[in-house]
């Protein structure tokens, strides 16, 4: 865990303490109609704008809205089975990511592969031309929203200097607990200027979800998306978020308070009570950008209107060990350690180094369950919007399977080889903790596979538990339950340290 982070558990603790102080009243929240929506908005949100749907180009809205529309009627769209706190849950929202070609995005445990938004050297990745312009609206879409991006960056940077020079000039009459909420990071450096490289499309018609749960703080309405912070994003990065709801509707789920038909994001300061929240509607068109370290410091969740909505997301994914290019890198390098007779076919290991093989198996597990399993569990849902992923799974499983011959090789020379009895426990305590890993976590994705919800998606999205493999199976060096492995491995480690 890293410094500074909440574990969930900390974190679960911290909101059920904060629900029990509010108890079965509400906390304030603040949306149009009051009087000092605006100011509330001005000072403690500040970095929350808003891009009326009247002063985009009415080409851009025709392209981006066809495009929603035709991931629809493609079935491009799905609902995810995410895990959190240690539970399945199938999200309200049906989800596509789109981005540059190889790369990925993880939120809840799961990890969504980007249908590359354009792709200049191979055309045949697409199912038909209609999708190809359809993932190419939203690459129009990122740039027109960067754009935006860069220029409100840049009034907030303007503002900024500001306020840090009238703070300057009248820092003796400015108390500090009167200075508005923008001015608190003053000597910080603003913002990431990284363009997005991705967008998570969300969709949801509220006639197919009669049970969303209700917004528990505020009382803000029906919540299509809970409170939350846009997890894995690159420090400081803005997220923009184009929204797009469409047909009339008579059906208000949402009580009669609020109009009926808008959606609304919601807004509010993280695990704070005091600052009243703030809740703004969108209509058809209209683009938000959460600035900055908005995304930090804040939190926001989506209240459902009544009429079915899409939203694009764009992001900068923090894509260190996130894209195919990476992982096929980490593949390289560990079967360096690989040597294949020419002649004979016959696969030997190289080194048997234990930091060396201690790392070979490390990249085996993240191969395994950072990319095959998490691919095949979201089933052949990707089949029907690209055939990149397919291919580059393909190549990740070849590399994959001679890492099971590279893991045989080396419990064939802890059996054979003559190493002394330093170097076999040496070697023994470098690969254990990851072949343990790898048991729990092949039985863990199992059992993911075989839930109550996994059964209930439709054919073509059903889980699939991929690799597996049974024992009689000649074509895998070892088995797929490793346990009895593990087993001995274990004993036979303590044996060698007695
Ligand atoms: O749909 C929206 O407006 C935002 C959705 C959201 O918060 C998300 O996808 O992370
Ligand atoms: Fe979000």
């Amino acid at each position: 865990m890293k410094r500074g982070v909440l574990c969930e558990e900390e974190k679960e603790a911290k909101k059920q303490k904060l629900l029990d102080q509010i108890g079965d009243g509400h906390l304030p929240y603040l949306s149009p109609k009051d009087d000092t929506f605006y100011d509330l908005w001005r000072t403690c949100y500040s970095k929350l704008t808003l891009l009326q749907a009247k002063h985009i180009n009415a080409d851009l809205h025709h392209t981006v809205q066809n495009a929603f529309l035709s991931l629809l009627d493609n079935g491009c769209l799905f609902q995810d089975l995410v895990r959190l706190k240690g539970k399945d849950i199938l999200t309200p929202v049906s989800r596509i990511l789109i981005g540059r070609p190889g790369y990925t995005y993880k939120y809840l445990n799961t990890r969504l592969f980007a249908v590359p938004w354009i792709n200049d050297e191979l055309n045949t990745q697409y199912c038909t031309r209609n999708l190809l312009d359809t993932y190419k609206a939203f690459s129009d879409l990122n740039k027109f929203l960067y754009s935006q991006t860069v220029n409100e960056l840049q009034k907030l940077r303007k503002a900024h200097k500001n306020d840090c020079f009238q703070h300057f000039d009248y820092k003796e009459q400015v108390k500090s607990d009167k200075r508005p909420c923008t001015l608190n990071n003053e000597n910080k450096e603003l913002h990431s200027l990284e363009p997005f490289n991705v967008t998570l499309i969300n969709y949801m018609d509220p006639r197919d979800m009669p049970c969303l749960k209700e917004e528990p703080y505020f009382g803000m309405g029906k919540m299509a998306v809970s409170w939350h912070h846009d997890e894995n994003l690159v420090e400081q990065s803005t997220v923009a978020v184009y929204n797009f709801s469409y047909q009339e509707s008579a059906h208000d789920i949402n009580g009669d308070d609020k109009d009926p038909a808008t959606w609304n994001v919601g807004l509010k300061i993280a695990w704070d009570i005091e600052t009243p929240g703030l809740c703004i509607p969108l209509n058809t068109g209209d683009c938000y950008l959460m600035l900055d370290d908005l995304n930090k410091t804040h939190q926001h969740c989506v209240i459902a209107g009544c009429q079915p909505r899409f939203s694009s997301t764009h992001r900068v994914a923090e894509s260190s060990r996130d894209t195919f290019q990476y992982i096929k890198s980490q593949c390289n390098s560990a079967l360096q350690n690989l040597h294949m007779d020419p002649d004979t076919g016959a696969a030997a290991l190289k080194s048997l180094e234990p930091r060396v093989l201690g790392q070979t198996e490390e990249i085996h597990n993240e191969v395994e369950f950072e990319w095959l399993r998490q691919f095949w569990f979201q089933g052949k849902r990707y089949n029907k919007c690209t055939t990149f992923w397919k291919e580059a799974m393909t190549e990740l499983e070849n590399h994959w399977k001679q890492m099971e011959t590279m893991t045989s090789l080396v419990l064939k020379a802890i059996e054979n080889e003559n190493l002394t009895v330093d170097e076999k426990c040496n070697i023994l305590k470098n690969i254990l903790p990851c072949l343990v890993e790898r048991q729990n976590l092949r039985q863990e994705w199992r059992e993911r596979c075989r839930s109550k919800l996994a059964k209930k998606l439709p054919p073509d999205q059903a889980p699939c538990c991929y690799p597996y493999w049974n024992d009689d199976n000649k074509s895998m060096p070892l088995s797929f339950d490793l346990h009895s492995i593990t087993f001995a491995l274990q004993n036979r480690l303590e044996t060698l340290e007695a």
